[in-house]
């Protein structure tokens, strides 16, 4: 730590050579006055018992007149240091003046000492020595001298050894807790040592040293608590915004299914059946997304069958299981008891479910949920969620949207079965009609129309120049009598055939009686018309069906012609050609006959 004029030292220094100064001058000061005063009284002592013990040697000598005696005398206590002056004054006369002699006004410099001389008690003289505080003051300045160095020199020494002292007893252990205080970190919560040299001492010092590692330590306990109910307080609020993000997500979610779901009911209520398939080909797709899964599947149970009714994979060219190879007998046994299976991971039933381990693990599946299709108390299918590159993962909100679905889509299934029985049952019931119909304008035996279809026509070619020829079969009921009935129909049956073969393609052959034959024939070329009852006549003479009971030896036909143009009735035309027919029977049979104009 660098030292500044405020450091400890610093000031103790100043105040150390400050008040030492003072006390030193003091010292000197009083030590000067006392020396000067002790010179002083040293001085005039010895003055004074010089002085005294001459003055009766002085007192005879004046008193005898003996003048050099005298003066010798007088002298010999000018030789007395700091004595500048003497003057002897007696009362007849004498007059001796010494030295410097002495001042009429002594001031602050001389002191003036007085000694009567005197005989037998009477004073005859005085003697003034004049003292020189000069030299008292010359004295005490030599020994100031050494006063000033001598107690310079202590000082020093006294600064010195209380610098070092204080150095090392309180600026360096006060430079150490400073150090200490600096080196305090809250926020690394480092551990720091205390010099134990400053820590363990018992004095002051020790006792703040040891006061602020403790107060450090609490500070580090009281910080680290802090800091870990800070971590705390993080952690759940970082909880907290998660599980908040979390059921947000969640209400999103559960929201955005349920619009779909309920968008989904209600194109299942306005959907046509024929549509059914490919809205629910939509559905499973569309629910396959919204919980993301990789495989949707929709089977429906039909006379113990399994049935795909809808199959969504996102995994491009997947194929469902094979219908035929699911045990349907297995599958609804599994979803007796339960509404819905939820196998979120396939190994987890190994054990307890080894045959449907084994067939999902064949499929590649490794989590599956199945939620069972109720008719009442019936199962009809199971709609099936499955994952194939993981684990399936699951929640009550899906179950419980996918029960909702799956109620959703039972009803669609049954509407489907039932509007599909109801479809079956009117195409049948179409088919019934079409067959009866067709029955009912259908000659059973020649596989011709009979009368009612072929009027029809006839009314559509009245007043055309189309043809109406009728034909009965010669002596048919001697046929019979002679071959019998099975055999007059094979002759029947081949008449047809061979009439309709020698007709026009766009002329209508019917079977109008029992032997009775009539075919309509629009119009066609003169030359067609003329040769068509002959063509017929032909064709039947070559079947060559023998007959014996006829005089032409074979089956023959005759034929009443009428051309259709100016007639305007089924009723006249009938007749008419009827007419014709006649009079063909008449002439001797097989032949025909034309309405003559
Ligand atoms: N095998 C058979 N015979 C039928 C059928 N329908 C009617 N016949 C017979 O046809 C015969 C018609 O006889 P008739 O009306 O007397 O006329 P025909 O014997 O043909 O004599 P002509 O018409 O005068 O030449 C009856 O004996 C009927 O039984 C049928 O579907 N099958």
């Amino acid at each position: 730590m660098r030292r500044s004029r405020n450091s400890i030292g610093s000031k103790m220094t100043f105040t150390i050579v400050g008040v030492s100064s003072l006390f030193a001058l003091l010292t000197i000061m009083v030590q000067l006055w006392w020396n000067y005063h002790s010179a002083l009284d040293n001085a005039v002592a010895d003055i004074d018992r010089y002085t005294r013990s001459l003055l009766p040697s002085m007192s005879h000598a004046l008193w005898d007149v003996d003048q050099p005696l005298l003066k010798d005398l007088v002298s010999g206590v000018g030789v007395l240091p700091s004595v500048s002056g003497l003057e002897l004054a007696s009362r007849d006369g004498v007059y001796l003046n010494l030295g410097q002699g002495v001042p009429v006004d002594p001031g602050h410099r001389y002191l003036l000492l007085h000694y009567p001389l005197s005989i037998q008690e009477q004073a005859i003289a005085e003697l003034t020595v004049a003292l020189d505080r000069q030299q008292i003051y010359l004295q005490l300045g030599r020994e100031v001298m050494v006063i000033v160095l001598g107690n310079g020199l202590k000082m020093l020494l006294v600064i010195y050894v209380i610098l070092t002292l204080a150095n090392r007893l309180i600026v360096r252990r006060v430079e150490a807790l400073a150090n200490f205080a600096d080196g305090i970190n809250l926020s690394e919560l480092t551990k720091l040592r205390l010099d134990p040299k400053v820590a363990e001492s018992r004095d002051e010092i020790g006792l703040v040293a040891q006061a602020f590692s403790r107060m450090y330590q609490r500070m580090r306990h009281d910080y680290a608590l802090v800091r870990r109910q800070q971590r705390a307080l993080t952690r759940h609020q970082q909880e907290l915004s998660q599980t908040v993000e979390e059921r947000t997500a969640r209400l999103r979610w559960q929201t955005d299914a349920n619009r779909q779901l309920a968008q989904i009911s209600l194109s299942f209520l306005n959907v046509s059946v024929d549509d059914i398939a490919s809205l629910l080909a939509q559905v499973v797709r569309q629910i396959g997304e919204l919980l993301q899964v990789e495989r949707v599947s929709v089977v429906e149970f039909e006379d113990d069958r399994l049935h795909y009714r809808a199959f969504w994979s996102c995994i491009p060219n997947a194929q469902s299981a094979d219908e035929q190879l699911t045990d349907v007998a297995r599958l609804k046994r599994r979803f007796t008891n339960n509404s819905m299976i939820i196998i979120e991971d396939v190994e987890s039933i190994s054990g307890r479910w080894p045959e449907e381990y084994r067939e999902l693990s064949s499929l590649g599946i490794r989590g599956i949920a199945g939620f069972a299709i109720m008719d009442g108390d019936a199962l009809v299918g199971v709609l099936a969620l499955a994952q194939v590159s993981g684990h399936l993962e699951w929640n009550d909100d899906k179950s419980q949207l996918l029960t909702q679905f799956a109620a959703t889509l039972n009803a669609l299934l049954i509407r489907r079965r039932r509007e599909g029985q109801m479809l079956l049952l009117q195409r049948q019931l179409l088919r019934a009609n079409a067959r009866l119909a067709k029955q009912a304008a259908t000659d059973e035996l020649t596989g011709l129309v009979n009368r009612r279809p072929f009027s029809a026509r006839l009314e559509q070619a009245l007043g055309t120049e189309a043809l109406l020829l009728m034909m009965d079969v010669d002596f048919f009921k001697h046929y019979n009598d002679s071959y019998g009935h099975p055999a007059g129909d094979e002759v029947l049956r081949r008449l047809a055939q061979a009439l309709k073969q020698a007709l026009p393609e766009d002329a209508l052959l019917a079977r109008i009686g029992g032997e009775e034959f009539a075919a309509v024939c629009p119009g066609q070329a003169p030359e067609v018309c003329r040769q068509l009852p002959q063509r017929l006549l032909d064709a039947v003479r070559e079947l060559n069906i023998p007959h014996g009971a006829s005089p032409h030896g074979r089956v023959s036909l005759s034929l009443g012609v009428v051309n259709l143009l100016g007639v305007d009735s089924v009723r006249d035309a009938m007749g008419r050609a009827d007419a014709c027919l006649y009079r063909a029977k008449a002439l001797g049979r097989n032949r025909a006959e034309w309405e003559e104009h």
